[in-house]
């Protein structure tokens, strides 16, 4: 068994923070970059990211720092800063790490100016290095915490995915294995605008039965699109796809569900968006995802009508008539 001892987490947001404590509390020895100097000095400090995770004390153990150079010589990086960031840090990043040197891909994005998934922007950036996404239904807090959860680690090197899963396993944390890098994170990317049109139908009030066909529907609109990126359907019937669509479509602890809400109930995108220093990443997925889906001709409503409310002015109530409105067609 391969255990990547030495872990240097970049990205001193929920998530960042959250893996970093789970690979600490595994034993591990982890640093954590966050860009931000009042989140190295507040974990250092106070054993507390009071920016991004207040309220979960984190393992002494775990050291912050703001300097990229402190990643080289690790065994394992895991790439957790927002997806519009990742060219860019991993840029910076690039001359302190080894060819060899595994990366964990954990943000769930499509690169809004190229149409990329995150796996294709790391090869762009360092095309040597092995890759690795891990996805699936976590949220930081509860992973924090310490509460169980189950994710996909999927390479195309299943090997390095194997010791990633020995290295970060534990009880409280179940990796499954997957080849399928394509289908881990198309279901990232897609649930979250799927969760603001979630959030919308709650903010709404429009019940239930809405939300549970809002899951389905958008759930076909995921494998559409997955499959026309080279996904497996079955990936995205798994952990990284449905699982996480489920959990976030059925709590406003998903900052994507929340945006949506708050839109159903009347407040514009401006006033939600002033002032968020946590990211929502559907916002930025779902102008891109509409256009390809436009452009490609797969067949996307719900995330054209996220789309139309959050970028093109679109009313809520009349985005999700037009949405009812649409002709009767099969449903598979
Ligand atoms: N929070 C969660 O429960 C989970 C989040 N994720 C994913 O992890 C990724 C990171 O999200 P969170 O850790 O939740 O972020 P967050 O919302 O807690 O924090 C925002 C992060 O963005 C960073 N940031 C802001 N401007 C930046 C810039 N110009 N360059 C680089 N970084 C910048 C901040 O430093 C901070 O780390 C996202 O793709 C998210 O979808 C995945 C699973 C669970
Ligand atoms: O990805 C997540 C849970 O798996 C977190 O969802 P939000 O970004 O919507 O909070």
């Amino acid at each position: 068994m391969t255990i990547y001892h030495k872990i240097t987490v970049i990205g001193g947001g929920a998530w960042g923070t959250a893996l970093a404590s789970m690979a600490t509390r595994a034993g591990r020895e982890v640093t954590l970059w966050a860009r931000e100097d009042d989140v190295v000095t507040s974990i250092n400090e106070t054993h507390e990211n009071k920016d991004f995770l207040p309220g979960i004390t984190l393992p002494e153990g775990l050291k912050a720092t703001s300097k990229l150079a402190d990643a080289e010589g690790s065994d394992v990086i895991l790439m957790v800063v927002p997806a519009q960031f990742v060219r860019a840090v991993a840029q910076d990043l690039k001359s302190f790490l080894k060819e060899s040197t595994p990366i964990i891909l954990c943000a769930k994005g499509i690169e809004q100016s190229t149409g990329k998934m995150m796996n294709e922007v790391m090869s762009e950036v360092l095309p040597k290095s092995p890759l690795v996404v891990l996805s699936g239904p976590t949220f930081a807090h509860e992973v924090a915490k310490g509460l169980p959860a189950a994710v996909t680690i999927a390479s195309r090197y299943q090997q390095i995915a194997q010791n990633v899963a020995d290295t970060l396993g534990q009880t409280t944390f179940r990796p499954y294995l997957s080849r399928d890098v394509v289908g881990a994170e198309v279901g990232g990317a897609v649930k979250n605008v799927l969760a603001v049109a979630c959030g919308i139908v709650a903010g709404l009030e429009l019940g239930e039965n809405a939300r549970a066909a809002l899951i389905t529907r958008g759930m076909a609109e995921m494998v559409r699109f997955g499959e026309a990126r080279g996904a497996k359907r079955e990936t995205m019937m798994g952990l990284c796809g449905l699982g996480d669509l489920i959990l976030t479509c059925s709590s406003t602890q998903s900052r994507n569900m929340s945006l949506g809400m708050a839109l159903g109930q009347g407040k514009s995108v401006e006033q939600i968006m002033m002032g968020r220093k946590s990211v929502a990443e559907g916002y930025h997925t779902a102008s891109i995802l509409a256009d390809i889906a436009e452009q490609e001709s797969i067949d996307m409503p719900i995330a054209a009508a996220v789309h139309k409310i959050l970028h093109q002015g679109g009313d809520v109530a009349k985005v999700v008539e037009d949405l009812m409105r649409r002709p009767y067609v099969s449903e598979l």
